[in-house]
């Protein structure tokens, strides 16, 4: 496979090409498979099961067409891939990005059943998306799409089915209007077909952090484990949106050292530290880092110099390709976003030793508190957000440990460990559930 993605270009109006027949597609799925197949050897009697986890179970393209303000009419691809039911429902966010395709969409979802797999979670995994570029449309055309898509959809989700939540590009409002469609289709308010909805209509509280508070919980385990702690520590963010802005927010509040933010706009650095209460108020009035005034603005290059203790990727896949991680001055990563790392840049940091703490270890709180959401929506009965959190820190520790005590005995990365449990699970199910004679 190759070391780079290249990003397709938009696919905004008048756009027919469906970007799943381009060739010239982004390949995270193909790192997917990849790493699947260095866990492989791993599995003992299960590796003859392995193959069902290249395989996603099904996958759905659609037409999403709306009227746009203006009038006219366009069209969207959407997305919904059920990489793996055998655990239990499908789960996974969706995704509004104009490089969103079917290849993508395939290895979140198989990154889904992984991170869910581990935490012991009784799901599957899932994922969606949409190819628009939420910046460019209004409020209102983000309605209707999310309505269209919803009910394009709506055959296969379900609280039993398979539970939206969101991703890049979306958030509590697309949440709503999810629900409101599916409610609406089908005569029942089922709360629990999303979770990451506004709290009145049976979200959870601690949701919209709980990304980025599991990273850095993750961040202050491995950090234990290697003499680094958190207060003091230099810690540099890419992305600084959902994961990333709440991530900063634990560290700086932590007494860490944020020397370096970097989102879709700018670059910024401060070696003294970044004040994030700041830096967040600036994004939440402007939608941005750029204008930033509390730190100066750096070169891309400089960037993936910086001598720190703690790196946090959560922005897109394949940002730390195999040139960024000769250069990397981290002492660990700890992966807050979905694919961020290669394998050919996987294995170049650990030849170097940095430590990696894999996505579907590191982020996996956000889908931790959604579990919590379904839970708390079927019964109901709704926890403080101190029940939340504790339980939070508990499942994100409690994996963490197991996971760290199994790589250690098999010698292995963290993230083939993290594969190990996960892959273990699933295929043991698969194999119990047995095939149709
Ligand atoms: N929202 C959630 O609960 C979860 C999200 N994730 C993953 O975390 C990552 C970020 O997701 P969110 O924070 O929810 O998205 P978001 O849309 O809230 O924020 C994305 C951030 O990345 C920045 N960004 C985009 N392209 C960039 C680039 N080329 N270089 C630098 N920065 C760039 C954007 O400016 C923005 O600050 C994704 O990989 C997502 O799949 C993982 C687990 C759960
Ligand atoms: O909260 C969820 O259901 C899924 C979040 C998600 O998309 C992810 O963990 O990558």
């Amino acid at each position: 496979m190759t070391d780079t993605i290249p990003i397709p270009p938009p696919a905004e109006r008048g756009s027919s090409t469906l970007s799943f027949l381009n060739p010239a597609a982004p390949e995270p799925w193909a790192s997917f498979v990849e790493q699947i197949d260095r866990v492989t050897p791993y599995l003992g009697g299960l590796a003859r099961w392995a193959e069902t986890m290249k395989r996603p179970k099904r996958m759905m393209v659609v037409d999403v067409p709306i009227i746009r303000d203006d009038g006219s009419v366009a069209h969207y691809e959407g997305y919904r891939v059920q990489h793996n039911l055998s655990r239990g429902p499908g789960k996974g966010g969706t995704r509004y990005h104009p490089a969103v395709n079917l290849n993508e969409v395939m290895a979140l979802a198989g990154w889904m059943t992984v991170k869910n797999a581990a935490l012991n979670l009784p799901y599957g995994g899932a994922k969606g998306g949409v190819r628009i570029d939420p910046h460019l449309h209004s409020q209102g055309e983000l309605e209707r799409v999310t309505r269209r898509y919803t009910s394009e959809i709506g055959a296969f989700i379900g609280p039993d089915r398979d539970i939206p939540a969101p991703d890049v590009g979306t958030n509590e409002q697309t949440m709503a209007w999810m629900m409101d469609t599916y409610a609406m289709n089908t005569g029942v308010t089922a709360t629990g077909v999303v979770t990451g909805k506004p709290i009145p209509l049976g979200g959870s509280l601690g949701r919209h952090e709980a990304t980025g508070r599991g990273v850095f919980l993750a961040a202050r385990e491995a950090g234990r484990h290697r003499g680094i702690d958190p207060r003091g520590a230099r810690v540099a963010v890419q992305g600084f949106g959902n994961v990333g802005g709440m991530a900063a927010r634990m560290f700086f509040e932590a007494g860490s050292r944020v020397i370096a933010l970097q989102d879709h706009s700018a670059t910024l650095y401060r070696d003294a530290g970044i004040d994030v209460h700041a830096a967040l108020a600036h994004v939440a009035a402007h939608g941005r880092l750029e204008g930033f005034e509390g730190a100066e603005t750096i070169g891309d290059d400089d960037y993936w110099q910086l001598p720190m203790d703690f790196f946090v990727p959560a922005a897109l896949e394949g940002q730390l390709v195999a040139e960024r991680a000769r250069k990397l001055q981290a002492r660990i990563v700890v992966e807050g976003a979905n694919g961020p790392t290669t394998p050919a840049a996987d294995d170049i940091l650990q030849e170097r030793g940095i430590l990696v703490v894999p996505d579907v270890l590191a982020n996996a709180g956000g889908v931790a508190v959604s579990y919590f959401e379904w839970v708390q929506d079927f019964s109901s009965f709704f926890w403080t957000e101190e029940e939340i959190n504790q339980r939070l820190e508990r499942i994100m520790v409690g994996a963490f440990d197991s996971i760290w005590k199994l790589a250690a005995e098999r010698k292995t990365s963290l993230r083939t460990a993290t594969f190990i449990v996960a892959c273990q699970r699933v295929l043991a199910a698969r194999e119990q559930r047995g095939l149709y004679p």
